[in-house]
């Protein structure tokens, strides 16, 4: 009865009925003695299961149900009013850094991510720009990058966060310099000590130089010595050098290209733009009144009320002054309300406390439309954000998770367990709807699980279920989520169907049959979690590298003994095709390499066929990376030992040789012999470059093609040449990278080739024997796509990759005059990238230190070693790093070889 009454108390309360949460409402509507509820409320109040409300009669609400809608813990178990629960109760865990900036997942995505690489960049960080109209949220970007320095280890937990203000100082730039590089006893009048500036001060922290445009140009080119090499001197001392540790953020509501020195804006790399409050999205600007409206709550220490006109006017007008502005138009409607509603408890915000901007443009036509005013407490505009469901949370950390391992690798698998297991924890209560999904759920798996010998659990279907509530609940959610991610989710996809055929069949089976009985589509993103659902769960036992299939004549033979195995054996091991009587076997043939070629790499293929069918199948069949074994005569009987022997992993041999022992069948066997097809990725770049180069390689290659793309340390392939394990095993086609490291046999394509030219024959040359031409086509487009110019920039390199080509460019210009030379466009793009990978080295100190004979090479190639210096001068000075030998020896080589 206990657990009745707290059911309902639940759902009333969910569904915000409160007042039919008295004790006598209880026994009316479950028709229990009035008695008997009051004391099972009181023992539920005294088991902190129940919230009281102490007003006549008294209420009982479900705490539960309260906290999932606040979203915190509610410490007491009385309140005096509703309201008060949602006030007072907030005990919010204190937010980390990003996570309380809002839109950190959505406008802000990728403003946070590239700041957080620009502060983390070994050793120090590099200096940072933010730019943004006024009231974006710079200074909040500045302080919360502090934070997380702070967070992450990156700076001292005393290190200091201090914010110079160049605009209060425009008319005085004496002041400005005293202040930010300090100055000494009698430096001017008035200076009667030695005073440290804010850089000595934030030394080993964060200076935030807010409206940077305001520094007059004498003081931008002060401050380039301290950020070249880290020394200034104070005011009234030009002997004595300060150091300082300081990492530099600046802001600018101007156009950085306009207002700053050029020679400042060089050695600020990143420049971060802040977008306008217009262009966030509804939900995010729903979430800024609810946050911003709740610290007037906090500050009043009142509850307030807004009404809907309100709510409207404040999220559709057109704030110049962007969050800043809101901000303070919040607290205005906040302040004119309270000195309205004095002694009232509650504060109620109606058009009239407007500020007269926002009141005038909110038209007469809406406020006639909303002519039916309600008013809406400020935990209810959380009801309008949408607070993120379970399951999209859920989808945010498998998409994490797949993220970091390349959308290709799922060796991580315990950790998608856990994803799982803390999205099932709670399966919630049972009402009419989730009933009728577990049916539904019941009788799908009952259908698929039969034919491929699947155990399903009741506790499987309770999952299954959850999940099927959840997908249709937030379905637009859901689909506008996955489609955000759709490209990395679509590669992600393609690897699971090659590496877990079985599992992504089940998937696609059960996803078929719930959209047939819900009627509704459900999606990728419904296939993509169900195969992960099937792969964690572990239920196939057979290995993916094992492929085993039925071919027998008759409308349904093949797939009868198919069933009757898998079932038996308990376990999916088979596959089939049936062969109706009237095709022909070629016929069959094509749909059995069809089907080999949409599952994967596979080690071991069996094949089951009928009687009179082994030789045109053993003809037909277009195998060579896999062991090959075909067996006569197939029964349910024949189908189970082998099935058998292949989940206890006895090799195909001795399997098909035990069987055929037994009765009159007949075997043939193919061994693989071939080693598999490898396209090297080696760059002299380094092993980063490699790895970059490796995925866009990667993303272009179409996913039924059994081309694995590798890297290989560019020095040891200069010193070991093809003489190692590695070539033992692979069967290199080719080398893809920056340097050609001359090595006889091996075939190497320029990096530069597939960024100028559309036309990639070369390279699909030495594939074309692995590709059909469908797939060379969809190769090629993929990599005109991918290759492009920018793309590249973009995926080597974390600095800015524009102006880090414009500076590449004019250096490469210049070193061709002075050396009387043009180059050919493919040499050009060559260095491009070469000598942009390099800096990026350079700047995180990781330059090439080794180099076969480089005494020789600065004895005989002074004059180039000259030009390239006077070339590059600029290239090294705006980003403060230095040409080693060995890498001006390396850049000779390409342009030799080229
Ligand atoms: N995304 C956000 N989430 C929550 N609060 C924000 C966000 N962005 C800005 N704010 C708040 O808005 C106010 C204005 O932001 P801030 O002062 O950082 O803007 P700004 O771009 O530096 O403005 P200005 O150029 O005028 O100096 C601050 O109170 C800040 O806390």
């Amino acid at each position: 009865m206990k657990e009745k009454i707290l059911e309902l108390i639940y759902q009333n309360t969910e569904q915000k009925d409160y007042e039919a949460n008295t004790a006598q409402s209880i026994s009316a509507t479950l028709k229990i003695s009035r008695n008997q509820v009051a004391q099972i409320l009181h023992s539920l109040y005294l088991e902190r299961k129940c919230i009281k409300i102490t007003v006549k009669p008294l209420l009982f609400l479900s705490r539960k149900a309260l906290e999932e809608r606040c979203g915190f813990l509610l410490e007491d178990t009385e309140y005096s009013s509703i309201e008060e629960i949602f006030s007072k109760g907030k005990k919010q865990p204190e937010k980390k850094d990003f996570d309380k900036l809002i839109g950190a997942h959505g406008s802000l995505n990728e403003v946070v991510k590239q700041s957080k690489a620009t502060v983390s960049y070994p050793p120090h960080g590099i200096p940072l720009l933010f730019h943004g109209d006024t009231g974006t949220g710079k200074s909040y970007m500045a302080q919360l990058l502090y934070e997380y320095s702070k967070n992450e280890g990156l700076i001292a937990e005393d290190a200091k966060f201090l914010t110079l203000n160049c605009s209060e100082y425009a008319n005085n730039p004496e002041l400005i310099t005293a202040n930010l590089f300090g100055y000494v006893k009698g430096a001017f009048t008035g200076a009667d000590e030695d005073v440290e500036g804010l850089l000595s001060l934030a030394d080993g922290g964060i200076l935030f130089l807010d409206e940077v445009h305001e520094l007059k140009a004498e003081n931008q080119e002060k401050l380039f010595l301290f950020m070249d090499q880290g020394i200034f001197h104070r005011m009234g001392d030009n002997k004595v050098w300060m150091k300082s540790n300081v990492r530099l953020i600046f802001a600018t509501t101007e156009d950085p290209e306009k207002v700053l020195l050029k020679t400042l804006l060089r050695r600020i790399p990143v420049t971060i733009n802040i977008p306008n409050l217009a262009q966030r999205e509804q939900k995010e600007r729903a979430e800024l009144l609810y946050y911003l409206f709740s610290q007037e709550e906090q500050r009043i220490n009142k509850p307030i009320r807004i009404s809907s006109q309100v709510y409207q006017a404040l999220l559709h007008y057109n704030f110049t002054g962007n969050i800043g502005e809101l901000k303070s138009c919040i607290q205005y409607c906040c302040i004119s309300s309270l000195f309205d509603n004095k002694d009232s408890q509650q504060i109620t915000v109606t058009i009239a406390h407007l500020p007269k901007n926002v009141l005038d443009s909110h038209s007469e036509e809406q406020q006639v439309l909303s002519s039916q005013i309600t008013y809406l407490e400020i935990h209810q505009l959380l009801d309008f954000v949408g607070k993120t469901s379970e399951l999209i949370e859920m989808y945010n950390s498998i998409y994490k998770l797949a993220e970091k391992d390349h959308f290709n690798d799922l060796s991580n698998i315990d950790k998608y367990q856990e994803i799982f297991t803390a999205y099932f924890e709670n399966k919630s209560v049972e009402n009419n709807q989730k009933q009728f999904y577990k049916k539904t759920v019941k009788s799908v798996v009952d259908i698929v699980a039969s034919g491929y010998g699947l155990h399903i659990s009741n506790n499987d279907v309770l999952s299954l279920t959850k999940f099927l509530g959840d997908a249709l609940q937030y379905y637009f959610e859901l689909q506008h989520f996955y489609e955000q991610y759709t490209q990395d989710f679509t590669i992600f996809y393609d690897y699971l169907k090659m590496k877990y055929y079985r599992e992504v069949k089940i998937a696609n089976e059960v996803a078929h049959y719930l959209e047939h009985f819900t009627d509704m589509e459900l999606g990728e993103a419904v296939n993509v979690w169900l195969t992960l659902f099937f792969v964690i769960s572990g239920k196939v036992k057979a290995s993916n590298q094992v492929v085993a299939v039925i071919l027998a004549h008759g409308f349904s033979t093949a797939s009868s003994i198919a069933e009757a195995a898998n079932k038996m054996l308990n376990h999916y091991v088979f596959d089939s095709i049936d062969m109706p009587l009237h095709v022909d076997t070629n016929t069959i043939v094509d749909r059995l390499n069809e089907f080999l070629s949409n599952i994967g790499r596979f080690d071991n293929l069996y094949l089951l066929v009928d009687m009179g069918s082994l030789e045109a199948i053993d003809d037909g069949i277009q195998i060579d990376h896999a062991n090959v074994g075909i067996i006569n005569n197939v029964t349910t009987k024949m189908a189970l030992e082998v099935g058998s022997n292949i989940l206890q992993e006895m090799p195909m041999e001795e399997n098909l040789s035990k069987i055929v022992e037994t009765a009159d069948y007949a075997y043939h066997m193919k061994k693989s012999e071939q080693k598999e097809n490898v396209i090297l990725c080696s760059c002299a770049s380094g092993i980063g470059t490699a790895e970059k180069l490796k995925k866009i390689i990667n993303d272009s290659l179409p996913n039924n093609i059994h081309i694995k793309v590798l890297t290989y340390d560019y020095t040891s392939l200069l010193e070991k040449k093809t003489d190692s394990e590695f070539f033992t095993q692979y069967n290199v086609l080719c080398t893809v990278g920056t340097l050609n490291p001359n090595i006889d046999g091996l075939k190497f394509i320029p990096i530069e080739q597939l960024i100028i030219s559309d036309d990639i024959k070369e390279l699909t040359s030495y594939l074309c024997d692995y590709m059909d031409e469908k797939d060379i086509e969809v190769f090629k487009r993929n990599m005109v796509k991918n290759f492009s110019l920018s793309n590249i920039m973009n995926a080597l390199t974390i600095l800015n990759p524009t102006q880090l080509l414009e500076y590449v460019a004019n250096a490469i210009d210049r070193l061709q005059q002075s050396m009387e030379l043009s180059f050919s466009n493919s040499t050009c793009f060559g260095l491009y990238v070469h000598i942009s990978c390099l800096i990026e080295r350079l700047v995180m100190n990781k330059n090439i230190e080794s180099h076969a004979d480089i005494e020789k090479f600065i004895e005989e190639h002074q004059s180039f070693i000259d030009k390239v210096k006077e070339s590059f001068a600029q290239v090294e000075d705006y980003y403060g790093v230095t040409f080693t030998m060995e890498e001006i020896a390396y850049i000779y080589e390409y342009i030799e070889n080229n």
